[in-house]
């Protein structure tokens, strides 16, 4: 049985509130792990750690000196990959394949990319004229935004948690984080990794526990906090919110979404098939990005549902353990149980289950985890709580339509604004198409092809600004203008 600590000022600890909690394996249901919980005292030794590293070491520390010991940590997460994947795997159920091919790998480039940005990321400079004729010059000046509080969702655990922590530290900030309750290894065998590297005691904090009433409330409530960065569902963006007006601190939310997928008659029926398949169904249909409603033109409508039915039963659910798995369990009893919840409304809605809506039997220890079939409906109307409501299962809604015009406005007509894939072989479409779909993230032919420099986050519910690249570096630094009257 494994136990996960505290990692406060570079220590593992037990906490200060004597509480824990289990760890359950969401494959067969089993304990796999107690977990310590922070309460108040440990929450406030956490930021006064991040503080008191923050006005030492590593706040004096040159740049390239800092930055130089985040790719060291790059290349020591990748060296320690196969850890990670165990860690990630045992905790949230995910396929090897997409912990070891997706998630860590992008953990370590979370550090590597912004290391190297910061070093060559320049400011503002402007000279202006005087009355006197002599002339002034502005510069921009940057620093840390101070201690910041990374609070992370379970669905993709080390790779949203380093997407925020990657950032932060190399803009020399200290942070610390509140993995989710779900998914506590990976963000606690990170600690390790920066004491193995020499990160500074205190730049990287863990505390573990649930939200409100437990250490996500506390540590957003902290005075000593300067700003919070959250991913996770809508509703507890806006819980943090309220919490971080007090003090006037700044956020960055990355929230849900109900992301359309378009596909177009001219598109490559291949390409739209294997496109569609990830974005439903990688990782169980818990990705933000994901798709939940399919919009396909009519004439290719039935072949278009016919095939992804053939790919969705193909889909074998199954422990990490078999290698033939390529649906792992969702994270937990009570997501399995609102997953269901919403197959049982798709029932009684009077849907089409085109395949799925249920629970598979496996006949061995998996029949105790937390699965669900991949599940396809037709049938509904864009009005139904399946076409509004993110499910975060490996479920999606196919419906039919005839014009550009009148897809581009269902696809919209949605309270989030997260991502959206297009397919199509025609470009002046993909121009089109694209510019008028109201989200933050928009492929064509594409669905989680990331590129690090570019923006990131949602319009609408899914988000309040953006990260990535330089976005990063504008949240994770405060700005000061210089002006030198000459
Ligand atoms: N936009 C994105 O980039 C993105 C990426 C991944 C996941 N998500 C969203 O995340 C959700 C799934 O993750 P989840 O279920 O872990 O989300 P969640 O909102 O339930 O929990 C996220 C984190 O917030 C903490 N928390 C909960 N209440 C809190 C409070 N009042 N104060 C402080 N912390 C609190 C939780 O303990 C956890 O660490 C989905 O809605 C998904 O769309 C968004
Ligand atoms: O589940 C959501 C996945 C989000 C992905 C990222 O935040 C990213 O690729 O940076």
């Amino acid at each position: 049985m494994k136990r996960f600590d505290l990692f406060i000022d570079g220590e593992f600890r037990a906490a200060r509130s004597g509480r824990s909690f289990q760890k359950i394996s969401p494959v067969d249901g089993r304990v796999i792990g107690t977990v310590q919980e922070a309460l108040a005292e440990d929450v406030d030794a956490a930021v006064q750690a991040a503080r008191a590293a923050l006005n030492g070491s590593w706040g004096q520390m040159p740049v390239k000196t800092r930055t130089d010991l985040l790719l060291d940590l790059a290349h020591a997460i990748n060296r320690r990959a196969a850890d990670f994947v165990e860690a990630e795997v045992q905790d949230t159920g995910h396929t090897r394949a997409f912990a070891s091919h997706v998630e860590i790998p992008r953990g370590a480039a979370n550090f590597e990319i912004f290391a190297n940005l910061l070093k060559n990321t320049g400011g503002e400079f402007f000279a202006m004229d005087t009355p006197d004729g002599a002339g002034a010059v502005n510069m921009e000046l940057h620093r840390p935004k101070g201690v910041i509080a990374v609070i992370s969702p379970w669905n993709a655990p080390f790779l949203l948690m380093t997407w925020k922590v990657g950032p932060a530290l190399a803009c020399g900030n200290t942070v610390v984080v509140k993995p989710s309750e779900e998914s506590p290894a990976t963000a606690t065998l990170l600690g390790e990794v920066m004491n193995e590297v020499g990160i500074p005691k205190g730049v990287y904090n863990v505390i573990h526990g649930f939200g409100p009433g437990s250490a996500g409330e506390l540590l957003t409530q902290h005075k000593g906090v300067d700003g919070i960065t959250f991913t996770g569902e809508t509703r507890t963006g806006e819980a943090i919110m309220k919490q971080a007006a007090v003090g006037l601190r700044d956020v960055s939310f990355e929230l849900g979404g109900k992301n359309p997928a378009i596909v177009f008659a001219d598109c490559d029926m291949d390409k739209a098939i294997e496109v569609v398949m990830r974005s439903a169904f990688a990782n169980t249909g818990q990705v933000c990005l994901g798709t939940e409603r399919v919009y396909v033109e009519r004439p290719i409508f039935d072949a278009f549902t016919a095939r992804l039915k053939a790919g969705a039963e193909a889909l074998k659910p199954g422990g990490p353990d078999d290698p033939g798995t390529t649906l792992g369990p969702l994270i937990s009893a009570e997501h399995r149980d609102k997953v269901l919840s919403y197959y049982q409304k798709a029932r009684d809605l009077g849907a089409t289950e085109v395949t799925g809506g249920g629970v598979p039997v496996f006949g061995n220890d998996c029949d105790k985890g937390f699965f669900v079939q991949p599940t396809i409906w037709t049938g509904l109307s864009d009005d139904s709580a399946i076409m509004r409501e993110e499910i975060f299962g490996p479920c999606v809604h196919i419906s039919p339509f005839d014009t550009e015009d009148e897809v581009i406005a269902r696809a919209n007509d949605t309270g989030y604004g997260l991502s959206a894939t297009v397919l199509t072989e025609n470009l002046s479409r993909a121009h089109r198409v694209g510019r008028r779909l109201e989200a933050g993230i928009i492929w064509v032919n594409a669905w989680f092809l990331r590129d690090l420099r570019t923006a990131f986050g949602g319009s609408k519910s899914s988000g309040i600004g953006r990260e990535g690249g330089v976005h990063s570096l504008e949240f994770y630094t405060e700005r000061s203008n210089l002006c030198i009257k000459l």
